[in-house]
């Protein structure tokens, strides 16, 4: 069988950018994908041409990847499908708009930008340009969240009625971050909200809209405590309200902050997310970036838990994030190749977006993020919050 070929372009080399790059070395027939590849030929940094080479060698790229010393050098590679953009969520506006110009498709990590305005101009340049452009928000795509979507719309839950979802870590920013890193720097668009609180969204999401036939955005009250040294977010509490017409509104309680744990000890002993219907309950445990268990449990006794390990051979341990934590397990994927694949299955059957969250989605859960932020009146320097393009920042 001849084996559809996605050709990667990198941009930027930072943490997150290592672990795809890493990932999408793990062979697709790990994971009963026999009708694609993928590789990388090309990266850039925008520190060096030396850097964007080091990186290259790191994920175990083809020598013949071309390592460039800058974005524009990339945009403008036709031997270039796509571009993963791994920059901070602050430069995503204005790096996936150059790819976008540039006429390539384009993968943008999580949140796509800063504000609803920023997605719906990107969404609006894909479009017009006919491109692919998808929201990397890799959870979505793994098989335990297809199960878990599975369990609400087979019925199986009952009426689900409510999720809870939490994505916090336990790093006071006092003691874990400078100010100038990107959690709490608000040029870099720092914050609990964008960073993480976007995964708690995520889960509430795809639980109470995605599967939804005539999906309704929902209303939204929420409580912020800002970080008082820069000024972002330091934990939020949201309170989203689905409309129903016939089943009545379903409720989501998405949570996320940096003082306390979903997960305290590491060990997974409490669920970070539950979604709750009249016939019983399903718990997904932490991180809920990255969940590996869930139980089912229901009113007729069934209790049903399930492990969902990412297939390697997985090239060991490789993620490392700005909280010095590390979860990939030795041996295991990561797990971010289940979101590149459908990169290559959308392109290579013709689809503009992703499969599990539309850009449509993208942008009511930006207007969610939009609000709260309004609630609060947390805003970021105009530079990173502006539809202008191009803007040098
Ligand atoms: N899916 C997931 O699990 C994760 C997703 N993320 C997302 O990925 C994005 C990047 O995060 P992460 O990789 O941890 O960040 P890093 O700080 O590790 O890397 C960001 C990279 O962006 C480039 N960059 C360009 N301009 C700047 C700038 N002004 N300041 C800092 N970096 C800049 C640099 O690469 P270069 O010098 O090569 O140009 C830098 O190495 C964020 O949007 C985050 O939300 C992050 C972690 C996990
Ligand atoms: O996407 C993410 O998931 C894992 C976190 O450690 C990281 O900060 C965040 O960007």
């Amino acid at each position: 069988m001849s084996k559809y070929q996605l050709k990667w372009g990198i941009l930027a080399t930072g943490g997150i950018a290592e672990s795809f790059g890493r990932d999408l070395s793990v062979n697709p027939e790990t994971r009963d994908r026999k009708d694609i590849e993928h590789v990388i030929v090309a990266a850039a940094s925008s520190s060096s041409s030396d850097r964007a080479k080091k990186y290259l060698k790191a994920v175990n790229a083809p020598d013949s990847a071309k390592a460039y010393g800058s974005y524009k050098e990339l945009v403008e590679d036709s031997n270039v499908d796509i571009i993963y953009v791994a920059t901070p969520h602050s430069h995503h506006y204005q790096n996936t708009m150059q790819c976008l110009e540039a006429g390539k498709n384009v993968l943008c990590e999580k949140s796509l930008t800063v504000n609803a305005a920023q997605a719906e101009a990107l969404i609006k340049k894909a479009k017009e340009k006919n491109l692919f452009l998808m929201e990397a928000l890799w959870t979505r795509y793994f098989p335990l969240s297809i199960y878990a979507r599975e369990m609400v719309t087979s019925g199986k839950l009952g009426t689900v009625e409510r999720t809870f979802a939490d994505l916090s870590f336990g790093s006071a920013p006092e003691t874990s971050f400078e100010d100038s890193h990107r959690m709490v720097n608000p040029d870099l668009a720092g914050g609990a909200l964008l960073d993480l609180g976007i995964y708690a969204l995520t889960w509430v999401f795809q639980t109470l809209y995605t599967t939804q036939k005539n999906p309704q955005p929902p209303t939204v009250q929420s409580s912020m405590r800002k970080y008082e040294k820069t000024g972002v977010d330091q934990q939020t509490t949201m309170l989203l309200s689905f409309p129903r017409k016939e089943q009545g509104d379903a409720h989501g309680i998405a949570t996320t902050g940096m003082r306390v744990a979903s997960d305290p000890n590491g060990n997974m002993e409490a669920p970070a997310i539950r979604i709750q219907g009249s016939e019983g309950e399903l718990m997904v445990f932490p991180p809920a970036f990255r969940p590996t268990r869930t139980k089912l449990v229901l009113k007729d006794g069934t209790v049903d838990q399930k492990e969902w390990p990412h297939p390697g051979p997985g090239p060991g341990s490789g993620f490392k994030n700005g909280f010095g934590g590390n979860f990939m397990p030795e041996g295991e994927g990561f797990g971010m190749f289940w979101e590149a694949d459908e990169c290559a299955y959308a392109l290579k059957e013709g689809r503009k977006e992703g499969k599990y969250e539309s850009l449509d989605e993208s942008l009511v859960i930006m207007k969610v993020m939009d609000e709260v932020r309004k609630q609060h009146g947390f805003t970021l320097p105009e530079k990173i919050e502006t539809t202008k393009y191009p803007v040098d920042l």
